[in-house]
């Protein structure tokens, strides 16, 4: 993933604001932060890896492709996940919603529930497969939005405050589960902790990235301005 001098800005009643100003960074590190205050831009920066948001100057790319001028053939590399499952989770069931992220792979219907199945099997899902997704605990959605975003083979996990409405349990969970990925992952949180087990961490500040570095000297850092 690479950030090349972006920034971003929006239109508010007010005019123009910036939300983030002359970002760059080249991630190379499997696993990386992103942390800083409420309101400062994190997800704004973790949402131009998928073009959900578009520089207004500067260059996204990633795996060298430019988000901006080849949208669709990055959005099939970068999976998202976010704090609120119930943003992606559209299908009645739990089998069905992740069968509408397999829908590329396997053309007939039976094929896409079988694999959709397998897929569920891995995360432990089984017993909910035929469930209302509206049914499911807050850690079950969570893991199943995961699932359904991994049965794509993304290269890049975005994951924008994953464990923010999960108990402690969960949350650990979905954590270790987000470290043993073999995808490179972007995280975005306020959970300090699991931010220092990143590789590498920015802290963003007021649409600014003001410091950037090994994971947990930056938390340490962070910790020292609270
Ligand atoms: N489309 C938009 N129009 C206007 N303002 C926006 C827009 N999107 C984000 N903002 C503002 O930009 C700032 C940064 O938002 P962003 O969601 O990136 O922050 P964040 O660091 O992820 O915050 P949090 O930790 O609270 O989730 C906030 O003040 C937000 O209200």
């Amino acid at each position: 993933m690479e950030f090349d001098d972006v920034t971003v800005r929006a239109v508010t009643a007010d005019g123009d604001r910036t939300l983030l100003a002359g970002v760059s960074a080249v991630l190379t590190e499997s696993r990386v932060a992103l942390i800083g205050p409420n309101g400062s831009g994190k997800s704004t920066l973790a949402r131009l890896v998928n073009g959900l948001v578009e520089p207004a100057e500067g260059r996204v790319r990633v795996d060298g492709i430019d988000v901006t001028e080849h949208a669709a053939q990055v959005r099939r590399r970068v999976g998202f996940v976010f704090s609120d499952p119930a943003a992606q989770l559209v299908m009645p069931t739990a089998a069905e919603d992740v069968a509408l992220s397999l829908r590329t792979r396997h053309r007939s219907s039976k094929d896409r529930r079988a694999a959709a199945l397998a897929v569920l099997e891995s995360y432990g899902l089984t017993e909910v497969a035929d469930r209302s997704v509206h049914s499911l605990s807050g850690g079950q959605r969570q893991l199943l939005a995961l699932a359904g975003v991994l049965a794509t083979d993304p290269s890049v996990l975005v994951a924008d405050e994953p464990t923010t409405l999960l108990d402690l349990r969960n949350s650990r969970r979905i954590g270790q589960l987000l470290f043993g990925l073999p995808q490179q992952l972007l995280l975005v949180t306020h959970d300090l902790e699991l931010a220092a087990q990143c590789d590498r961490a920015l802290l963003v500040e007021d649409g600014r990235v003001v410091a950037d570095g090994p994971a947990d000297s930056v938390v340490d850092h962070y910790r020292a301005l609270a």
